[in-house]
């Protein structure tokens, strides 16, 4: 936590513990709005980063579910999707991390996370459809043999540029924003497994990425979802088949 969080009396959020098979639902459809995540995953961190960033952990309850284990009643009472993050609000669920944090900044209070500013506007929706294309080249490489390859290296290259494109601070649209809160969650894993896995460290060359990272870590809404990056890693080589 900053030094300035701390003189205001911010006070970090105890975290819930998950959910599995042998847990109860929470009393669904109540008037709760709940947001369901795992803490070990990328996509349902981008809406608790925004729920944490508003100031909402009183209006928006975590719901953390245990994915290796998961308790059947999500599926089939939840959300037929069967995947996290998903959102119950108004005795409706809904999906997508990126549908979620839009839909969570514009309908709850707390501070904007996306400006007005037509320009900016615009190179958000390109940096938000690009944020799939730019994580599967990412993941791609992961088990692939041999040095990293130029697809990656081009990928972090567009993020660089990307970083050039506004000057009012060191964020993608300038100030931070949901497109930062996007990328932030796959920048800090890829940071991690690129230099463990690849040898390759994403920040050399690339000072505005340096910052990036550098400033996001000062931000408490994200710095309090960060896992520990040892376990991130030993899930993601499971998952991707990485001996
Ligand atoms: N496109 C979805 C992806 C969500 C997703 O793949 N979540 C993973 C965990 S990181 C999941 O729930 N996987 C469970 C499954 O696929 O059965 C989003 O952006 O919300």
């Amino acid at each position: 936590m900053s030094a300035v969080a701390a003189s205001f009396g911010y006070v970090k959020e105890v975290l819930p513990p998950s959910l599995n098979s042998f847990s109860e639902p929470p009393a669904l459809f109540d008037g709760t709005t709940r947001l369901y995540i795992s803490y070990i995953c990328p996509y349902a961190q981008r809406p608790w980063i925004v729920r944490n960033f508003k100031g909402l952990q009183k209006k928006i309850i975590l719901v953390p579910i245990d994915l290796q284990n998961r308790p059947d009643w999500y599926k089939e009472k939840v959300y037929p999707g069967n995947k996290v993050p998903a959102l119950e609000h108004n005795n409706e669920v809904k999906g997508e991390s990126l549908d979620l944090i839009k839909f969570i900044d514009e309908t709850f209070e707390g501070p904007k996370l996306l400006p007005n500013d037509p320009a900016k506007r615009q190179f958000a929706e390109e940096l938000f459809s690009y944020s799939d294309i730019f994580n599967m080249v990412i993941f791609k490489s992961l088990p692939a043999p041999g040095d990293i390859g130029e697809a990656v290296v081009a990928a972090f290259d567009k993020l660089e540029d990307a970083l050039s494109k506004f000057d009012d601070g060191p964020f993608l649209l300038g100030q931070f924003s949901l497109v930062d809160i996007a990328y932030a969650p796959f920048i800090e894993r890829f940071q991690y497994g690129l230099t463990e896995l690849k040898n390759y460290d994403i920040t050399k060359g690339r000072p505005k990425l340096a910052l990036w990272i550098e400033e996001l870590y000062k931000i408490d809404a994200y710095a309090e979802t960060v896992q520990d990056p040892k376990e991130l890693l030993a899930v993601a080589k499971k998952r991707l088949g990485i001996a």
